[in-house]
């Protein structure tokens, strides 16, 4: 999408007297302080109430998103972590993700500079032997790996592309494979959902998975579905939000999602949108910016499998997803014993996104783009948690990745835009499109297809 086309919006003026701006002038009760004061309260309905009653007008000031301050944050962040990439953390190639995804999220490309320090350095994190540590010289892990590979797909250049060794990425999730067919993020480390998302998005991504690397884990992570429809990052435990988008975004490339119970997943997400209108992680517990991503990216998931919705919504459909106990995991539908020998997986991906939703937004898309504007976003830049809390590049990530997700939410066709109306604030607010299983810029994904499709 060219920028260029797009009016920059302008942040209000942080406080002062709202009679030296003219949007402020609309505003005669409350300063953009005193609207941030009650943000710190959790009155949102209250503060949309009071400045619409008062100043109509008002709305595409505070509702905008403000871009050139989010793009001098990230990039701010990605200048001081390069060239020498020296700071004491185990989370590097995450940093990296965090940055690009989001500046590509705003459709700001790159210095060749900063991409090639970027290249390099993720470069030196790739273990001999395969896979990405969190450094120079750390243990490989599939969760750095994962944000080693998406942030070099997002750069999306040969040389990033073609510094990833596929051949030892394979070997590497080989070795992570644990005896249940789930994946453990690390060697002697944890097994679970995020574990097994990781490794069969990479796998994806980069086109090596097969029925090798995909055996075993659709049941493990329909072993990790809860009572309550969410899905849990192990066996018996609670159902959460991060685990569910990466259990059915996994279950989805695993073409193995009828594996789930669909219904009872899609209305445990539903119900996790506030009154705040942003989304918690888990029941009982607080609203946050993130989670428009993790709940929001696998409610946009759920709007292109409503023909798997309809028919596990049959009252004869219960006691075949019950009986689906195959450890083989390469049937498409749970319910047959029909195997293909030869799956070809990297389909799996690409056909979906090709897929125009079944349905409109099953959460309210228009809230949602509300809680980030209005409480996410943060006046200098980056975005947040909730009011209160501090920015960081993980909630500037994942808030924007959800605003991406919300505004594409209510589209029917696959390659079109959305409508003014689909979109909170000016039109100038639209980011660009996700591939929703991955959370790399559609267009990122599309030349990365083409280029591993061929290896
Ligand atoms: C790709 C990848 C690595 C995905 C990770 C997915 C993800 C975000 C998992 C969440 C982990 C978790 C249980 C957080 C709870 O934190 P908390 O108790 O601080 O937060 P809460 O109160 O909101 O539950
Ligand atoms: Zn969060």
């Amino acid at each position: 999408m060219d920028s260029s086309s797009r009016t920059q919006p302008q942040p209000p003026p942080a406080g002062g007297d709202p009679s030296e701006d003219e949007s402020a002038a609309e505003l005669p009760r409350l300063t953009v302080t005193q609207v941030e004061q009650m943000k710190v309260e959790a009155r949102v309905a209250d503060i949309y109430r009071v400045l619409f009653d008062a100043a109509p007008n008002a709305k595409s000031a505070v509702l905008e998103l403000w871009r050139d301050q989010h793009v001098e944050y990230l990039t701010k962040g990605l200048r001081h972590l390069a060239p020498s990439f020296h700071v004491l953390d185990a989370n590097r190639p995450w940093l990296c993700y965090w940055m690009v995804h989001g500046l590509a999220l705003l459709d700001e490309t790159l210095d060749d500079d900063l991409e090639n320090d970027i290249v390099d350095f993720l470069s030196r994190c790739q273990d001999k032997h395969g896979g990405y540590g969190g450094g120079p010289g750390q243990l490989p892990h599939l969760a750095t790996s994962y944000a080693a590979v998406n942030t070099l797909v997002t750069i999306g250049s040969e040389k990033a592309l073609s510094s990833i060794k596929r051949e030892n990425l394979y070997k590497f999730m080989l070795l992570m494979k644990d005896k249940s067919g789930a994946f453990r993020m690390h060697d002697g480390g944890e097994v679970d959902v995020r574990a097994c998302y990781t490794a069969i998005s990479v796998a994806s991504l980069v086109n090596v998975l097969d029925d090798k690397l995909a055996r075993g884990v659709g049941n493990y992570i329909a072993s990790c579905q809860t009572y309550e429809g969410g899905i849990a990052g192990e066996p018996s435990a609670e159902a959460h939000g991060g685990y569910t988008f990466c259990g059915l975004a996994a279950m989805v490339l695993l073409n193995e999602v009828e594996k789930l119970d669909l219904p009872s997943l899609i209305g445990w997400v539903a119900f996790r949108q506030g009154v705040e209108c942003g989304f918690q992680g888990r029941t009982n517990k607080l609203v946050d910016g993130c989670y428009s991503f993790w709940q929001g990216a696998a409610i946009a998931l759920a709007q292109k499998l409503m023909t798997v919705v309809a028919e596990q919504s049959k009252p004869s459909y219960s006691s075949k997803l019950s009986s689906v106990d195959d450890a083989c995991g390469t049937s498409s539908s749970g319910l047959a014993s029909e195997k293909s020998p030869i799956v070809d997986y990297v389909k799996f991906g690409f056909d979906f996104m090709k897929q125009s939703n079944q349905i409109g937004p099953l959460f309210h898309n228009i809230a949602l783009q509300q809680y980030i504007l209005l409480c996410a976003q943060v006046l200098e830049g980056g975005l947040r948690d909730k009011p209160g809390k501090n920015r960081d590049h993980y909630h500037s990530c994942y808030c924007l990745s959800g605003l991406s997700v919300s505004q594409y939410s209510a589209m029917t066709g696959s390659d079109s835009c959305p409508l003014p109306q689909h979109m909170l604030g000016p039109y100038s607010n639209l980011l660009e499109p996700i591939h929703p299983l991955y959370n790399v810029v559609l267009e990122k994904y599309e030349e990365a297809y083409e280029f591993f499709s061929g290896e």
